[in-house]
């Protein structure tokens, strides 16, 4: 997967914009808010219909513009793509695969696919189970399709048994519909442990080896699935989650109706991670939980790559700072395979040792 030629209009802090990438790696220099950020969001807004940081399209396009326009020729599966996004102010975005309107962006997920990572990512050890659940949804929802689609059922069924619980107070009657909210969201829970598991076995065997070679050996990073305490072993068949995710809701029936809350389910799992067997989330340092959340960000692409035969595109933003030179040049040396896009500041030399075609962005303007 590559991304041969970007084109922004008023994207952020870019006027009009046309850059075309090299196929493997692609070194962005620039000074603090120059819009080297930007124009990775750019690339991951193009692969997913949603920007890592934006929380709504508005916020994208250009203060004194009207409307934004992206788009990218991509190359992928051996083909050509053209992707292209319009958003505007007070009105539905338009988007486009090859000039064939899209729906939605699951039409421009099937083009390309990127991992990005950046500075916040440190939310993945250090925040709560939600980020860490978010981090699995969204690369399994790209991976599976079953799993995107359980894991919407899941949502919309969690969203109407929480209403009826907390309306059950005025309405009993309400009650009477639980059984079967309870049987549904245990067959599509037990399909989300199913993937999940996969996915988390993976994760740990991957980021575990990226995070002993970037510390040179000397620390053990693990990654344990954790799900409700019922099922004994979520590698288990799904007949066999099914019954024991049963088991469970039936053993939190009486406190859920009393509570009025949807109470434990696959809506809580988590993933433990443990450097050294010490808790990450509460004892790692601040380099050590920068090269836990990247070696996971790195074991995510290689499990993408496992399951399609191509690299994802890699956008890593200002990923060397807070890591001392020999972790530096750990990650430098560890990211070829597939097209990479890196940022740094201008005063850094190191990631022109990677090759590649050099960019330096000023004030929304690229100059290669
Ligand atoms: N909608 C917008 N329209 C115009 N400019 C914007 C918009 N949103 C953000 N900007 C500007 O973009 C600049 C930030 O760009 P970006 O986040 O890409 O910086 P950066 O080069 O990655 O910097 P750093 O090294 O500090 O992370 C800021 O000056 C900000 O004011």
């Amino acid at each position: 997967m590559q991304i041969l030629e970007l084109e922004l209009q008023n994207f952020r802090n870019y006027g009009s914009q046309r850059a075309a990438f090299d196929p493997n790696c692609n070194v962005i220099f620039g000074e603090n808010a120059q819009g080297k950020t930007n124009l990775l969001e750019a690339i991951v807004y193009l692969s997913c219909g949603k920007s890592p940081r934006a929380r709504t399209d508005r916020e994208m396009i250009g203060f004194d513009a009207a409307e934004a326009v992206l788009e990218s020729r991509a190359l992928s599966r051996d083909r050509e793509f053209r992707t292209r996004v319009e958003l505007y102010r007070g009105r539905r975005r338009k988007m486009w695969v090859n000039q064939v309107p899209a729906k939605n962006s699951a039409a421009l997920s099937q083009v390309y696919h990127t991992v990005f990572f950046c500075p916040d990512d440190l939310y993945l050890i250090r925040e709560g189970a939600a980020a860490r659940r978010r981090f699995m949804d969204t690369a399994l929802c790209q991976l599976r399709p079953r799993y995107a689609a359980a894991l919407a059922e899941y949502h919309r069924l969690y969203d109407h048994k929480t209403r009826i619980l907390r309306d059950s107070e005025e309405r009993p009657d309400l009650l009477e519909l639980l059984p079967d909210f309870n049987e549904r969201m245990v067959r599509f829970g037990a399909v989300l442990i199913h993937y999940r598991q996969q996915f988390a076995e993976a994760l740990a065997r991957y980021a575990a080896r990226h995070h002993r070679e970037c510390s040179g050996g000397k620390e053990q990073l693990e990654i344990a699935y954790q799900t409700v305490s019922s099922v004994t072993d979520p590698a288990a068949d799904i007949e066999v989650l099914t019954e024991q995710l049963r088991a469970h809701m039936e053993s939190h029936q009486a406190a859920e109706r009393a509570s009025r809350m949807c109470l434990s389910g696959p809506h809580k799992d988590d993933l433990i991670i443990t450097i050294d067997g010490r808790e990450a989330k509460s004892f790692s340092s601040q380099g050590q939980t920068r090269t836990a959340a990247l070696a996971m960000k790195l074991a995510e692409r290689e499990i993408y790559q496992n399951a399609t035969g191509e690299y994802p595109v890699l956008l890593l933003d200002d990923v060397l700072s807070e890591l001392d030179p020999r972790r530096q040049e750990f990650v430098l040396n560890r990211i070829a395979g597939g097209q990479v896009f890196i940022t740094c500041c201008e005063d850094d030399r190191l990631p022109v040792l990677l090759g590649g075609k050099v960019f330096h962005v000023k004030q929304g303007t690229i100059s290669g």
